[in-house]
């Protein structure tokens, strides 16, 4: 047994996101998102699920938070639902939705839990979408103003701001592979939406300069690691190509200025071809306060001659894997963070999502979750790893505080410490809760 130790001013909280959790869709005057024309498209979620109540966090965060504070966490990563504020993406501002988040924030100040928002967390408002949403340039200027708005109306009480979560997901898993909404299948627009993502995280980043309301901002990439299969260049390569389509595509611009050139020349191989206009990279290579890193899962890979978009197979290693199906492999955490150091140096980090999907049932008032507190101390122990390394980590952040609708997968995959019964909305703490209250208390575990 080994005690893992955190730095003293470590921080720690749980994460959310608005359509996962809020629910009350057609209330306070919200308006259509891309997630619920998609998930209301038969065949896009499993048994049809969608956000209309999800876990009702719209009328229920007041819960939500005592949750949050009995397991005495730092900060509270949640997303603004774009369509509660600018219910047609532009034009007239909805109070209603203002309203509800300044309910949100002012509830965790008040029980000394910091807000870190994440203005983009997938819910596009469908009128955007119907211009052509993040194809259309347009909609980078209309995210800046919704975000100059958030900064404003906000200024003060959010000190923590992530501009984008996921912009691989937004852009490739949802225009390119198609399982997230809008659900295109179309490498030359997703990549260029890509492009279009960096741009608007780079502007918002300037307008947050330029207002000078303080606080910090960043944006959050979802990572993932592929270990070559052997010592043979092929094999390195093609893991580099996978690490590279969620790493450095998108951090290399924020924070080299530039696309990494073995990823445009193999994007240009599959006939994609870039529309960047003049002051477009110097736009996205605007300085960061922190970063925030996703990291789920990773696998060991070998190069395979016309195999998918990037020419690899996974090879079959027998992990153990998560009731998702994604294999455990903390190893690839603390690899993904080794290379964000040596590739962009001291960035001030935080974990802004790592969890595991375990569907355990309450059985006689407790949900046995044994799973994800293993997976938990096998990512934080990576995470203590890389810490040791010098990666200038600040805080980590699970995901998630509670279950919730998990995008295509709907109610059926469970990533929080907090069980929701779905029929009766009751909550109920896992194992999962009060282990890592205990972490959060000692700021170390035994494992
Ligand atoms: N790479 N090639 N893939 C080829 C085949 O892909 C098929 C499916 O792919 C993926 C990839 C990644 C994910 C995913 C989900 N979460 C969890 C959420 N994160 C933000 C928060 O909202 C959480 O709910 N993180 N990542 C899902 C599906």
């Amino acid at each position: 047994m080994a005690i893992i130790q955190f730095p003293k001013d470590m921080k720690w909280g749980t994460a959310t996101a608005s359509y996962q959790i809020e629910g009350a869709t057609n209330e306070g005057g919200r308006g259509v998102s891309i997630w619920d024309t998609f998930s209301k498209t038969p065949g896009n979620v499993v048994n049809g699920d969608n956000g209309d109540v999800a876990c009702d966090s719209y009328h229920r965060y007041e819960e939500d938070v005592e949750l949050m504070k009995d397991l005495g966490i730092d900060v509270y990563r949640f997303s603004v639902a774009w369509p509660r504020i600018f219910p047609n993406g532009t034009g007239e501002v909805n109070q209603e939705g203002l309203d509800y988040y300044h309910r949100l924030v002012d509830k965790l100040l008040e029980n000394g839990i910091e807000p870190m928002c994440t203005l983009y967390h997938w819910d596009l408002p469908q009128a955007l979408q119907d211009k052509g949403g993040w194809a259309n340039r347009e909609t980078i200027d209309a995210f800046v103003d919704y975000a100059e708005l958030m900064f404003k109306e906000f200024s003060g009480k959010i000190n923590k701001w992530l501009t984008l979560n996921e912009p691989w997901c937004i852009s490739f898993l949802s225009n390119y592979i198609g399982v997230h909404a809008p659900g295109n299948q179309d490498l030359q627009l997703a990549t260029q939406i890509s492009h279009h993502l960096l741009v608007t995280h780079g502007k918002t980043v300037q307008k947050f300069r330029e207002l000078g309301v303080g606080g910090e901002i960043g944006f959050a990439p979802n990572t993932t690691w592929l270990e070559p299969y052997s010592n043979r260049q092929e094999d390195i390569d093609a893991c580099n190509r996978e690490i590279g389509w969620y790493i450095e595509w998108f951090m290399d611009p924020v924070f080299k200025g530039s696309y990494p050139d073995f990823m445009v020349e193999w994007f240009k191989k599959k006939g994609v071809e870039l529309d960047i206009q003049d002051g477009d990279m110097e736009t996205i290579n605007q300085p960061v306060d922190f970063l925030g890193i996703n990291y789920y899962t990773g696998h060991i890979a070998r190069y395979k001659e016309n195999e998918g978009l990037l020419d690899w197979e996974m090879v079959e290693m027998n992990y153990d894997r998560t009731d998702i199906g994604w294999p455990i492999f903390p190893e690839g955490f603390y690899n993904v963070l080794m290379r964000v150091k040596d590739s962009y140096g001291d960035i001030p980090i935080y974990i802004t999502e790592n969890g595991s999907c375990y569907n355990d049932e309450p059985e006689n008032g407790s949900v046995k979750d044994s799973g994800r507190i293993n997976y938990l101390q096998q990512h934080l122990t990576a995470l203590s790893r890389a810490i040791a390394s010098g990666v200038n980590v600040k805080g980590y952040i699970t995901w998630s505080l509670m279950d919730n609708f998990e995008w295509a997968e709907g109610y059926t995959m469970r990533f929080g410490i907090v069980h929701v019964n779905y029929r009766t909305l009751e909550r109920t703490k896992k194992d999962s809760f009060y282990w890592y209250k205990q972490t959060i208390a000692n700021n170390w575990f035994e494992n």
